[in-house]
C-alpha cells in the first residue's frame, strides 16, 4: 500500500521532496481548520507538522491510519502525546535543528530591550528624531538570569559570556560538572530573581513551570528587570507582567510567545517597555531547513525501515539496527503473543531475557515487541508504542536481562512470567538468522513456527491420544496443518501445539478438553 503523509503547517520544501524522493506520496496543506484536518487525516500513515497544527483527541480518533506526527521543531505541547501514544502513534520532533536560531532571537531580543530599538525605530520612522529619548543599557558586566539551562539555555549562556555578562543558571537538572563546563553558576529560583539584570526563559512547559514568573516571583525580581521569553507562552503571568511593567518593576519585556496564540490581542500590546514578535523563535531559513530535512528523513525512516529516532514516546532504533532488529522483533512479539494467550490475566511479571547473538542488540525493541505480543491479548489497538503504558497500567513488572553466557542455541529470546503458579517460561530462536522459532515451552523442549492458528494442548503421555486427538479435530473438520509435540518425560506430561487451517469453535475446545488425559487446551492466534 503507498505510504502517505501530511504536511499541515508551512514547512520547507525540502520536506515534501525527501518524502517524494523516498517513494512517499506527500500533500502539503498548511492552514487547514481542525474539521477540515480532522476529514482528510484519516488518510494518511504520518503527519509533518510545526506548533500550528493541534494534535488533540479528536484528530487522533479520526486518524485510523496514522503511524508517525513528526514535529518539525522542538516543542510538542500541541501534541496529546498521551492519546497518540494511547493509538500506538510514535511522535517525533527535531531536538537541535533551531536551537542556534532560537537562541540569537532571545539574544536579539534582549539587545531590543536593553537599546529600545522597536520603539526608537517606530519614532525615528515617524519623522521624530527623539535622540535624548531612547537611553539604554549595555550588556557588558550585567547579570543574566536564565531559566531553562538545556540546549538552547546553554547556547544563551554562551553567546552572553561572548558579551562579557555573568550568567546566573537555575534548572534542577543542570549538574553541577555541566555547569562548570559551560562557565555558569548554578542558583535556586530566588537567588536568580534578586541578583539578575535580564531573565531569559528556555524550559518547556511543564506543571512545574507553568507561570514559573508569577506575580509573587515577579515581586521578588530586581527592581528595572528585562525579561525575555521564548520558549513558551505560560511560563509567565501576562497580566502580573503588564502590572509590573507598567510600576517599572520590570523596565522591558520581551515575548516571543503567549498564553494563547495567535496572539491578535493581549493587554500587554502597546504597555510601554514591551516588544513583541509572532512565535519568530524558529523563523530562519537556516533552521527551517534543518528542521524540515530532519524530520523528513526522520518520518520516511520509520515508516519505510523502521528506525525510531527521536522519539517522545518509543525508545531510539537507528535505520541500520532496525533490518537487523526486525526478525527478533516478529519472534519476540509471538513469544508474547503466545504466553500471553496461554497464561493471560494470571501473569503478574515478564522478564525478556536475551542471550547470545540477540545479547549483542538494543534490547528495548526486544521488549516492546514482547509486550506488544503480551498486551496484545487485551486490546486490538496494541504495538510497540503503546505496549509499555498498558503494561504499566496493569501494573506488570517489566524486566530486561542480558545474559554474556554460551547457550545451546547461537540465539535466543526467552520470556519469564511470573504467575500464581510460579515462574513460567518460553524461549525462541532465530532459524538461518531470520525464521522465528519456538524452542521451548514450559520447560519442554519443542520446536514449532508460532503462526496462524493454533492449539496448545497439554495431556497425559500415553500411547493412543494422539489418535484420538486427530480423530477429534477430523469430526469437527477442523485441518491439522502441522502438528508440533514435546513431553518432559516418557508417559509424564506432554504439550502439543497443532497448526490448524481455521478457527477452532469454542465448542471444539470443550470437546478436546474431555479427551481421556487432557489437561488444558487453549486455542491461540499469531
Ligand atoms: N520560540 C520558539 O520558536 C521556540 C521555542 N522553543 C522552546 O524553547 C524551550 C527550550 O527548548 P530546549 O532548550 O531545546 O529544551 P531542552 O529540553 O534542551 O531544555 C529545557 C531545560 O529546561 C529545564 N527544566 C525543566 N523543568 C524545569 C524547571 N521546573 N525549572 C527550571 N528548568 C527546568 C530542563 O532541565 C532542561 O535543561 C522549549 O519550550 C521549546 O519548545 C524551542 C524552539 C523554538
Ligand atoms: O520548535 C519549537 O518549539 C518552536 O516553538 C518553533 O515553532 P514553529 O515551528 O516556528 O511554529
Amino acid at each position: 500500500m503507498t505510504v502517505r503523509v501530511l504536511i499541515s503547517d508551512q514547512m520547507d520544501p525540502r520536506a515534501a521532496a525527501i518524502f517524494r524522493e523516498r517513494g512517499i506520496e506527500v500533500d502539503e496543506k498548511p492552514g487547514l481548520t481542525p474539521d477540515e484536518l480532522k476529514a482528510i487525516i484519516g488518510d494518511y500513515d504520518g503527519l509533518a507538522i510545526r506548533s500550528a497544527t493541534k494534535v488533540t483527541t479528536a484528530i487522533l480518533e479520526a486518524a485510523t491510519r496514522l503511524k508517525v506526527i513528526g514535529r518539525a521543531g522542538i516543542g510538542v505541547d500541541n501534541v496529546d502525546i498521551p492519546a497518540a501514544t494511547a493509538r500506538g502513534v510514535v511522535v517525533m520532533n527535531t531536538p537541535f535543528g533551531n536551537s542556534i536560531t532560537t537562541a540569537e532571537h532571545a539574544i536579539a531580543l534582549m539587545f531590543a530591550l536593553a537599546r529600545q530599538l522597536p520603539e526608537a525605530d517606530a519614532s525615528t520612522q515617524a519623522g521624530k528624531w527623539e535622540k535624548n529619548r531612547f537611553m539604554g543599557v549595555e550588556l557588558t558586566g550585567k547579570t543574566l538570569g536564565l531559566i531553562g539551562a538545556g540546549n538552547i539555555g546553554s547556547i544563551v549562556a554562551t553567546r552572553a559570556i561572548g558579551l562579557k555578562m555573568k550568567v546566573a543558571a537555575f534548572d534542577p537538572f543542570l549538574t553541577p560538572e555541566r555547569a562548570i563546563e559551560l562557565g555558569i553558576e548554578k542558583v535556586e529560583l530566588d537567588e536568580l530573581l534578586r541578583r539578575a539584570d535580564f531573565i531569559t526563559l528556555h524550559t518547556p512547559l511543564t506543571d512545574q513551570t507553568r507561570n514559573i514568573l508569577s506575580k509573587a516571583n515577579l515581586a521578588k525580581t530586581k527592581k528595572g528587570v528585562r525579561i525575555v521569553n521564548c520558549a513558551r507562552g505560560g511560563l509567565i503571568d501576562e497580566d502580573a507582567l503588564k502590572a509590573a511593567l507598567e510600576s517599572g518593576q520590570v523596565a522591558g519585556a520581551a515575548l516571543d510567545v503567549f498564553e494563547t496564540e495567535p496572539a491578535t490581542a493581549s493587554p500587554l500590546f502597546g504597555t510601554p517597555g514591551f516588544v513583541s514578535t509572532p512565535h519568530l523563535g524558529a523563523s530562519t531559513s537556516e533552521a527551517q531547513v534543518n528542521v524540515a530535512i530532519q524530520v523528513a528523513e526522520q518520518m520516511s525512516d520509520f515508516l519505510l525501515l523502521g528506525g525510531v529516532t527521536n522519539a517522545i514516546n518509543m525508545p531510539s532504533l537507528t535505520a541500520e539496527e532496525a533490518p537487523r532488529l526486525k526478525p527478533y522483533m516478529a519472534l519476540a512479539e509471538k513469544l508474547g503473543k503466545l504466553i500471553g494467550q496461554v497464561l493471560g490475566e494470571d501473569i503478574r511479571s515478564v522478564s525478556v531475557e536475551v542471550e547470545g547473538a540477540a545479547a549483542q542488540l538494543n534490547p528495548k525493541p526486544i521488549t516492546g515487541a514482547v509486550l506488544a505480543g503480551l498486551m496484545g491479548t487485551y486490546s486490538q489497538t496494541v504495538n510497540m508504542v503503546n505496549a509499555p503504558v498498558l503494561a504499566k497500567e496493569r501494573g506488570l513488572d517489566v524486566r530486561e536481562v542480558r545474559h554474556d553466557r554460551e547457550g545451546d542455541y547461537h540465539t535466543l529470546v526467552a520470556v519469564e512470567a511470573g504467575t500464581s503458579d510460579g515462574v513460567r517460561r518460553i524461549a525462541g530462536t532465530l532459524f538461518g538468522n531470520k525464521a522465528p522459532r519456538l524452542v521451548e515451552l514450559f520447560g519442554v523442549e519443542i520446536e514449532a513456527d508460532l503462526a496462524g492458528m493454533m492449539i496448545y494442548i497439554v495431556n497425559k503421555d500415553m500411547p493412543g491420544f494422539i489418535g484420538k486427538l486427530g480423530t477429534a479435530l477430523g469430526e469437527a473438520g477442523i485441518n491439522i496443518a502441522t502438528f508440533n509435540l514435546g513431553r518432559r518425560a516418557a508417559l509424564g506430561e506432554a504439550v502439543a501445539l497443532v497448526s490448524v487451517d481455521g478457527e477452532v469453535p469454542a465448542g471444539v475446545v470443550k470437546t478436546l478438553c474431555a479427551l481421556d488425559g487432557v489437561r488444558d487446551v487453549v486455542p491461540l492466534r499469531f
